[in-house]
């Protein structure tokens, strides 16, 4: 398969990545960039209770600790640039939501214009004038290929992504000490992504379109799945259990075989058809696929949780009383209020061309859904593990993938995952629905008032055919890396990446560079999906730190998602 690239590792990680020290201010003086723009004040993203009521992302923080109120930065976008090109609003009616329908997505033409928000010139930037009014700014083209010190230093075939802590990788300039861990020398081409539904179904069972809150659009209720079988405990007492796992707590020194708890030994193979418990073997357990056929979405007996590192379970069992509390009135209704709030205000900011953040896009009813579901796949085979590279560094966050695998160890898409040998879910068609609204909302907005000509020139449609479902504990971080292991075609043409957050906000930093010191830095909170496609598909990128207690209270209390934060990143290979 003709990848177009030597190396078609997925650059993860991170010189100056993934070490908590890196992230950290350092202290120097606000760098005059002023690169970002963003329109209007951010509706908080459906928080529902104090400790998560606080900024409600009315902050964009800079590289440096500096920050900026969105009021500050809007106000340079409107002034500077873009007073008379964008609207005065954006309606909110193509809100995400599980049941978008699906448009066909007509684009006209192949005329390729862009506009530019980002008014610094990068050195490697290609400058290119905009052709949209009073724009002064100049648009920067990201390096494709890999750079950094760090790669170049240490070698050609380096993976990040890691938390270990190497002593070789110290010396390395701008490389967090410990992120750089050899990985194969081979290259293992990918077996041909498997046909995606394109997701036009809609579930028949359920009471679709009602929503407990006034105003969010359409919710689809998902499709009634049946446990079966039952489960017997945890095969595997002598693996580390899930805690022991948890990121940022266990080291593994390099070639430490017996901690490796991706030792294929470990794992009972199942077959890519099996269904069920693996943790038992002889029992199948626990799933069904919907009568709806093509969702994927299964239902696990919950006795098949946590049993063999390959299955960890993102949400609590029960609560301690046993008892599923309902969700009080008044909790209900400070959502209800802010979810108001949000669907008025500006929630749509483009921070480089191809780069856009739809904030609170999803609606909290379908983030319960997402998360519900998320919990029902990380229970079952190719569920939730926590990956590590080949000399057994563990990544700062639990992992699964849907549609391919893909492998940390070499760095690149499979159809089975080669630890346990399953096989991912497919994507549901609800995710890709969601997908494809995002996207075109963002092609909405872009052409809306003849802002872009060709919005898809810009941010190039996509059909994902992966997705990577990342769990990060409130110590979960990931380096700064590219994702760059898809075919070299979807590379090449720029499709996004589609990046939805759950749970706790997250700290994402991005940039040209793997330099965290010259990244930016936005909080991404539950509900927000952020596209980079296009120009900015090759930026690096990491999640630096995980906000605590910030997740919305009802979405908590809905699904008991421990405390943390849920990602899912849509890809098409
Ligand atoms: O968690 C995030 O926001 C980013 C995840 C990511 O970059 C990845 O999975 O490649
Ligand atoms: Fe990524």
């Amino acid at each position: 398969m003709n990848r177009g690239r030597g190396s078609n590792r997925r650059d993860r990680g991170g010189g100056g990545g993934g070490g908590k020290q890196h992230y950290a201010a350092k202290g120097r003086s606000a760098q005059p960039t002023g690169q970002w723009v963003a329109r209007g004040a951010v509706g908080a993203g459906g928080h529902l209770d104090d400790a998560s009521s606080g900024s409600g992302s009315s902050e964009i923080v800079r590289r440096n600790s500096e920050t900026a109120s969105v009021d500050d930065v809007t106000k340079k976008f409107d002034d500077a640039l873009l007073s008379s090109e964008y609207p005065s609003e954006h309606s909110s009616e193509s809100h995400g939501s599980l049941n978008v329908p699906p448009k066909d997505g007509n684009f006209k033409g192949e005329e390729y214009q862009y506009y530019s928000n980002k008014q610094k010139t990068t050195s490697e930037g290609t400058s290119g004038e905009t052709k949209f009014g009073n724009f002064k700014g100049v648009q920067t083209t990201p390096k494709t290929e890999p750079v950094g010190p760090c790669y170049n230093n240490y070698s050609n075939k380096l993976s990040e992504r890691s938390i270990s802590t190497n002593s070789r990788d110290r010396n390395l300039k701008n490389c967090s000490p410990s992120h750089f861990i050899p990985t194969s020398p081979h290259t293992v081409g990918c077996q041909s992504s498997p046909e995606v539904q394109s997701g036009k179904k809609t579930t028949s069972e359920g009471t679709s379109g009602e929503t407990k809150f006034g105003n969010f659009k359409g919710v689809q209720n998902l499709p009634k799945t049946e446990p079966v079988g039952t489960c017997h405990g945890n095969y595997f007492p002598s693996l580390p259990t899930n805690s022991e796992l948890s990121e940022g707590s266990m080291s593994i020194k390099p070639g430490d075989q017996n901690l490796k708890i991706s030792s294929p030994s470990h794992f009972i193979p199942a077959s890519p058809q099996t269904v069920g418990c693996q943790s038992s073997p002889g029992v199948q357990s626990g799933m069904k696929t919907t009568s709806g056929g093509n969702s994927g979405v299964t239902k696990f007996d919950s006795s098949c949780s946590q049993h063999d590192g390959f299955s960890f379970d993102i949400c609590e069992e029960r609560r301690s009383s046993g008892v599923k509390l309902k969700t009080p009135l008044h909790k209900i209704n400070k959502a209800k209020r802010k979810e108001e709030l949000r669907m008025q205000g500006d929630n749509i900011k483009v921070f480089r061309p191809g780069m856009i953040l739809l904030k609170g896009y999803i609606s909290l009813e379908d983030q319960v859904k997402m998360v519900k579901l998320c919990r029902d796949f990380g229970r079952g085979p190719g569920g939730f593990y926590q990956p590590g590279f080949r000399d057994g560094a563990k990544l700062h966050l639990k992992m699964m993938c849907l549609g391919k695998n893909w492998d940390p160890e070499k760095s690149e898409y499979g159809d089975l995952r080669p630890a346990d040998q399953t096989k991912p879910p497919p994507i549901p068609d609800e995710f890709q629905l969601l997908v494809k609204g995002a996207i075109e909302k963002c092609h909405q907005y872009l052409e809306s008032d003849n802002k872009v000509l060709k919005a898809r020139n810009i941010l190039p449609p996509m059909t994902p055919n992966i997705c990577i479902i990342n769990f990060y504990t409130k110590t979960g971080k990931l380096g700064l890396h590219k994702d760059k292991d898809e075919s070299s075609k979807s590379l090449n043409d720029g499709l996004p990446v589609v990046s939805f957050s759950l749970g706790d906000k997250a700290e994402f930093l991005f940039g040209d560079e793997r330099d965290v010191d010259k990244a930016d830095k936005i909080e991404l909170e539950s509900g927000d999906v952020l596209i980079f496609g296009g120009k900015s598909r090759h930026i690096f990128h990491g999640v630096s730190n995980i906000l605590a207690d910030t997740a919305p209270g009802y979405l908590m209390d809905e699904t008991l998602l421990k405390p943390g934060r849920l990602n899912l990143t849509f890809r098409e290979y």
